[in-house]
C-alpha cells in the first residue's frame, strides 16, 4: 500500500552570517548549506497496518509524511501511496489520503465544525447521505453531539482535536497520516483518542502511519515500528523486538522482608551478576543483563529475606532514549529482514 525506496530529501538552506556587511553581500551572493532532512530511506506498509512512526526532533518525520502525501516533492528516491505518485497530486489520490498534524488547525476559527465539515462535504464531493452517515459515525465514536455546533474558539484543546480529525477523515481516507494527533491532551482524551484511530482503521481498512513522542500511543496501536533518525531509518519491525535489542538490560525489583546490611546486599547482588540500583529497606532495586535475570533472582530468593520480587522491562520511553543515543552519529542503512535493524 505504501512503497518507499531510497527516499531523500535535501533542502536548500539560506546561510545567514552576522553583519551589516555580510548582510549588504548576501543580497548579490546568497550562500546555502544543505540540510538531509531525509537520507535515503526504504519501507513497505501493507493495507490496513498501523505504523508507529519514532524519531527524536528533526530526526525528518514531518518531512517524510510531507512527501508520502504530496505536500512535498522529494529529492530522490521512490515513493507509491495507493498505486498514485503522491506529488503529482491527482485528485483520485487526493481522495483517500488525509495528513493530520496535531500542531496545524484546517477548521475555522470563528464558525462551529459543522460548518467545515459542510465545506469539505462540497470540496469532496460527498454525497448527502453518506455525508449524514459519516457524521453521526463520527459524533458517535467521538462524543461530539455538544460540541460541533460550537465556534471553534470556544472548544478545548481535545474537543477542538477530536474536530480536526472529523474534519480530516470525512472524505473516509484509507491512507492516513497522523502527525502527533495526541500532542497537549490529558490522559483520558489520548485515551479516547486511541480508541477512535483503532476502530477507525478496523472500520475502514485505513492504512495508518503514526508519530506521536507518547509512548502509549504507540504501544497500544501499533505492533511495528519505524525508528528515524538523522533522516535515516535505523530500525523497522515489531515493538518488542525493539526493546530487546537496544535495551540489554532488565531490572529486578524486590521487597525485603526484614532489614539487611547495604554490604550484604550488594554482595549478593554483585555475585549473581547484577548491579545495584537503589536500596533502601524494604525495596531493592537491581539490574542485570537478560541472560543472567534467572540465576541472579533464584540467587536474591535463596540468600536474601525476600517477600515479593518483579522483573521488568525498562519502559519504551527509556529504551527508544537508548535507540537514539546509540546512534546519534548516523550510519550506512543496510537491507534488512523482518525485525530489521539498521546501521546501529
Ligand atoms: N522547510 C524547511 N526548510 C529547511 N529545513 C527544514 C524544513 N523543514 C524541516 N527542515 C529541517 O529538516 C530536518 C527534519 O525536520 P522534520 O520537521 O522533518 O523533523 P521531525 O522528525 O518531524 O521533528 P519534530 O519531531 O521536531 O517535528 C530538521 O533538521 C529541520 O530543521
Amino acid at each position: 500500500m505504501i512503497d518507499v525506496q531510497g527516499l531523500t530529501k535535501i533542502y536548500q538552506v539560506h546561510v545567514r552570517k552576522p553583519g551589516f556587511a555580510a548582510s549588504l553581500r548576501s543580497l548579490w551572493h546568497r550562500e546555502y548549506r544543505e540540510v538531509r532532512a531525509v537520507d535515503g530511506i526504504d519501507f513497505h506498509i501493507p493495507e490496513g497496518q498501523i505504523v508507529g512512526f519514532l524519531g527524536p526532533n528533526g530526526a525528518g518525520k514531518t518531512t517524510t509524511m510531507k512527501l508520502l502525501t504530496g505536500l512535498l516533492h522529494p529529492t530522490a528516491g521512490q515513493i507509491r501511496v495507493g498505486g498514485f505518485i503522491p506529488f503529482q497530486q491527482q485528485n483520485a489520490f487526493k481522495k483517500r489520503v488525509s495528513l493530520v498534524m496535531g500542531q496545524k488547525s484546517q477548521l475555522i476559527w470563528d464558525i462551529p465544525a459543522s460548518e467545515t465539515f459542510l465545506i469539505h462535504k462540497e470540496v469532496y464531493e460527498i454525497a448527502p447521505a453518506d455525508y449524514q452517515e459519516r457524521i453521526d459515525y463520527f459524533t458517535d465514536m467521538l462524543n461530539l453531539a455538544a460540541v460541533i455546533d460550537k465556534p471553534v474558539r470556544q472548544l478545548s484543546l481535545g474537543e477542538r482535536m477530536k474536530c480536526e480529525l472529523v474534519a480530516a477523515l470525512l472524505h473516509r481516507p484509507d491512507l492516513v497520516f497522523l502527525d502527533e494527533p495526541t500532542i497537549g491532551l490529558d490522559v483520558n482524551m489520548q485515551e479516547a483518542m486511541r480508541r477512535f484511530i483503532e476502530a477507525y482503521n478496523r472500520d475502514y481498512k485505513a492504512t495508518i502511519l503514526l508519530t506521536s513522542h507518547y509512548m502509549a500511543d504507540v504501544s497500544a496501536l501499533c505492533d511495528r515500528v519505524l525508528v528515524i533518525n538523522h533522516g535515516k531509518l535505523l530500525y523497522d519491525g515489531a515493538i518488542n523486538s525493539l526493546i530487546d535489542r537496544f535495551s540489554p538490560y532488565k531490572r529486578i525489583a524486590l521487597v525485603l522482608g526484614d532489614p539487611v546490611a547495604a554490604e550484604t546486599v550488594q554482595a549478593a547482588v554483585h555475585s549473581g551478576g547484577g548491579r545495584l540500583v537503589s536500596y533502601a529497606y524494604p525495596q531493592l532495586e537491581v539490574e542485570a543483563p537478560r541472560e543472567e535475570v534467572t540465576g541472579l533472582s533464584a540467587k536474591l530468593l535463596t540468600s536474601l529475606p525476600v517477600v515479593d520480587l518483579t522483573i521488568e522491562d525498562p519502559s519504551l520511553e527509556s529504551v527508544i532514549g537508548m535507540a537514539y543515543a546509540n546512534t546519534d552519529e548516523p550510519q550506512p542503512a543496510e537491507a534488512a529482514s523482518e525485525p530489521k535493524e539498521i546501521g546501529v
